[in-house]
């Protein structure tokens, strides 16, 4: 089986306070949901971030294949802030192809978000600005999935929206990383990490 993502003996210090030590991990393309726990500060989103190629490890490798189409929403997601929705799903989506505007209502539809509003980015509230954050790393059916508190000021319909989206798109073959301090209850979780010390571990 390909490994979609393989982090080889990582590290990553901030100052001379290391964040990652000596992390490895693979993630196999076979349909899954992997939860990443780990207290506040503890490098959930530094992982992130060095995986998404948003900053440089300080040692190690991390090797995308060939076939992997990584989508990733990590910490406060950006949007050009004078514009709408459906104006900045275009913008990212034209980076590699183009938009395709079927599926992306339907993620709005699912996720109750309306796709054609003339709302400007820099009016959504945070609810609505995670859901879009959520949108745009899947919208292009991505293999391999990073969000970074994904439910973070989603109200409790738009959370289990959520859980079953996360479940229909596992099933679809879609690998998914969900960093969080929530309990998803009804998520079809195949494993779960933790983050503690600067040490990755399986628990
Ligand atoms: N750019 C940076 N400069 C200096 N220190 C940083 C930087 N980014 C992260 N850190 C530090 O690295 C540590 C890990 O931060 P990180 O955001 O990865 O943790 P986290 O597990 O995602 O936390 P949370 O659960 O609060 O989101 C923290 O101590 C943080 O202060």
């Amino acid at each position: 089986m390909t490994n979609l993502l393989t982090v080889e003996k990582v590290t990553k210090s901030y100052k001379k306070t290391a964040v990652l030590k000596d992390i490895s991990l693979q993630i196999a393309d076979k349909g899954q949901i992997i939860h990443l726990k780990g207290i506040n500060g503890s490098g959930k989103s530094t992982l992130f971030k060095l995986i998404a190629g948003l900053e440089k490890p300080d040692r190690g490798k991390i090797l995308l294949s060939s076939k992997t189409n990584l989508g990733a929403l990590i910490e406060n997601p950006g949007f050009l802030e004078n514009f709408s929705l459906i104006y900045n799903l275009r913008y990212l989506a034209s980076i590699k192809s183009h938009l395709d505007e079927v599926y992306a209502e339907e993620l709005c539809q699912t996720l109750a978000l309306d796709l054609h509003t003339h709302t400007k980015m820099k009016d959504y509230s945070v609810g609505m600005r995670q859901k879009a954050g959520i949108i745009q790393a899947i919208m292009e059916k991505q293999n391999l999935v990073l969000l970074d508190e994904p439910s973070r000021g989603l109200d409790q319909e738009s959370l289990q929206k959520f859980v079953t989206l996360m479940n229909q798109l596992r099933q679809q073959g879609c690998n998914i990383v969900i960093a969080s301090h929530e309990v998803y209850e009804k998520m079809e979780i195949d494993e779960c990490l933790k983050l503690e010390h600067g040490t990755l571990s399986r628990i």
